[in-house]
């Protein structure tokens, strides 16, 4: 998907939401476990069905997939069938935070954007330049780099002062000279909303993926305060607050009146932007 596309679709649904697939077999209504062949796939239409309105993004957390093997796996691959058929103009974000050598980095990409046909993965920059440029080779595709992460041991590193200024900030500056940089989007978690006046000094323009909102305790409006640009480029994710909104047979109308309570939100702040 093209950047514009996402633009589009933002103003068209007044909403910058994504909502994160992170698909618990421990959290979801137990009727699903006990009368469907596949509750991870079934789980992940309905929600998709009751929200895909309400919101421009999905996010599959890939760990939630992988712990349950090729079922979690072919459950993955229905969701992403079922998505870029039914509802081909949602974006789509591989929550994988992957990175490696070059050409292994080449079978990532390969993996993501092309045999599970995702418009975005989510990167870990640690490895540097030569682990990030694969992904930037495909066409309209979407690298998302993690910069400032919204869990307390972003403190460890990515806040540590290195050459004169801090860790993540050499991520936001040096991948900016990466080829086909106009493809990366950059992970800010809301939970360090104060940050982004500083991200956007450094990336102004470019989108940035914020999870962090609800369940980890980070502030839309915050967010909103200092990162929001005249294109929007934010993607708010929040992914238990409305996918685990009631465990019985409500949960899908449940989920959606609370993904309709961050897109009222959300509209209240792109209306400021006119
Ligand atoms: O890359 C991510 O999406 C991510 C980065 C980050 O800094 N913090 C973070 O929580 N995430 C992911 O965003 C989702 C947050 O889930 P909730 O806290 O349930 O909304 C999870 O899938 C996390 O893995």
């Amino acid at each position: 998907m093209k950047i514009e596309e996402l633009v589009s679709q933002i103003k068209l649904k007044k909403s910058f939401l994504c909502i994160g697939l992170d698909t618990d077999l421990d959290k979801i209504p137990k009727h699903l476990l006990d009368h469907e062949e596949d509750p991870i796939f079934s789980f992940n239409k309905a929600i998709i069905d009751a929200t895909h309105d309400l919101c421009v993004a999905y996010k599959p957390n890939i760990a939630f997939y992988e712990a349950y093997g090729l079922e979690g796996w072919k459950a993955l691959e229905r969701t992403m069938e079922y998505l870029n058929e039914i509802y081909p103009d949602i974006f789509t974000i591989a929550d994988a935070k992957r990175g490696d050598i070059g050409n292994t980095s080449t079978r990532y990409a390969k993996a993501f954007f092309e045999a599970l046909n995702f418009d975005s993965i989510t990167i870990a920059p640690y490895m540097g330049r030569d682990s990030v440029e694969p992904f930037l080779e495909f066409e309209n595709k979407h690298t998302i780099l993690l910069a400032l992460t919204s869990n307390q041991g972003a403190f460890d590193f990515q806040t540590k002062n290195i050459g004169g200024h801090e860790l993540y900030k050499e991520v936001l500056e040096r991948s900016k000279t990466y080829k086909n940089s106009e493809k990366l989007m950059y992970v800010i978690g809301a939970t360090k909303a104060s940050y982004l006046e500083e991200v956007r000094q450094i990336v102004p323009e470019s989108f940035l993926l914020v999870p962090g909102v609800g369940a980890q305790g980070g502030s839309l409006q915050e967010v909103c305060k200092y990162g929001i640009t005249k294109d929007v480029g934010l993607l708010v994710n929040s992914s238990r607050g409305i996918l685990y909104a009631s465990q019985g047979k409500d949960f899908a109308p449940m989920a959606r009146s609370k993904a309709k309570s961050m897109q009222e939100q959300m509209e209240i702040e792109l209306a400021k932007l006119n």
